[in-house]
């Protein structure tokens, strides 16, 4: 079953383009990653889906039902933690949580405590003396309080410290072993790439790719990097499945998808001082993405 399903989701700010014909789908059980660099259209997409605005066109359903119509009783089911947190300054961290807490039916007080002593939160302080990062954690307490069913994260990580970072992965992971469904945007490619099964790449307002994790990072894509014995224009390389080109002087870097005896026959008709293959890095591949349909 798929828990989110966006179609053809479009959000203009009056002329301003927000998100266009944004269209993807969560799975039950997925801890699915939405990547793109600022400006993007994430918040966007994200507040679309809660209902917090409405799209211009197209639609979307969670658990089965429409974003909009049903969001009263949808939210229920939703832990959401959005990019920027406000608090009333001078409410103590436990009043407000017990306060959030008191939208749901059932009684989270133990679990506000265990999610406090995981993040090491001192409930008891003013939300004005908390730091950046403190204030994040009660955000993240906020959130996962009910035990929601799906859980949305809106660049959940800024403020905090790695090793909060860390137990903050392993909270998440932790639900969604429980059996939570989680969406989690972010522009900073190593996190995604340490929690998510699959990924959706948005750019400009729209997505540019949907694809697994491990498709994404294993096998497809090569990076070589060489060392010709004199100058080498790029021209050389224009073949099938080359992108991102560069040429400095006698040094060549390109990636490459597709049949390995067709780019090994290339690089042979060149005299070479050396050759590297290797595992591009997430970022050579997103960048990839984000450039392609330039
Ligand atoms: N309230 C608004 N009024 C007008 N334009 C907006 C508004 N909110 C967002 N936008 C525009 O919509 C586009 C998408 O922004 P959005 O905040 O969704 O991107 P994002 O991917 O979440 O980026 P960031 O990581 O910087 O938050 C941007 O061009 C932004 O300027």
């Amino acid at each position: 079953m798929n828990v989110i399903e966006s179609n053809q989701l479009t959000k203009m700010y009056g002329k301003a383009r927000g998100i266009s014909n944004v269209s993807f789908s969560v799975k039950e059980g997925e801890i699915f990653g939405f990547i793109g660099p600022n400006g993007a259209g994430k918040s966007t997409t994200i507040r679309t889906l809660l209902a917090l605005i409405y799209p211009t066109s197209g639609s979307a359903t969670i658990f089965g039902k429409d974003c909009i119509k049903y969001a009263p009783e949808i939210k229920k089911e939703i832990g959401y933690l959005p990019s920027e947190v406000f608090y009333y300054e001078n409410m103590k961290v436990i009043d407000l949580l017990k306060y959030s807490a008191s939208f749901y039916k059932k009684d989270c007080t133990k679990r506000i405590h265990e999610l406090a002593e995981t993040l090491n939160l001192d409930v008891s302080k003013k939300i004005n003396d908390l730091s950046l990062g403190n204030k994040k954690k009660v955000g993240i307490v906020q959130g996962l309080l009910h035990e929601p069913k799906l859980i949305i994260l809106d660049e959940p990580t800024s403020g905090l410290d790695p090793l909060m970072q860390q137990k903050f992965f392993e909270l998440l992971r932790e639900e969604n072993k429980k059996g939570a469904t989680i969406l989690f945007s972010s522009h900073i490619l190593s996190e995604v790439q340490k929690l998510c099964d699959r990924v959706a790449i948005i750019k400009e307002g729209e997505i540019v790719k949907v694809e697994t994790m491990s498709a994404l990072t294993e096998n497809s894509y090569k990076k070589f990097r060489l060392e010709a014995v004199n100058h080498v224009t790029s021209e050389v390389f224009q073949l099938d499945g080359v992108t991102d080109i560069m040429v400095k002087e006698k040094t060549v870097s390109f990636i490459y998808k597709g049949n390995m005896n067709a780019i090994i026959r290339k690089i042979a008709e060149i005299p070479l001082q050396n050759l590297w293959v290797e595992e591009p890095t997430l970022e050579e591949i997103f960048m990839h993405y984000y450039e392609k349909e330039e």
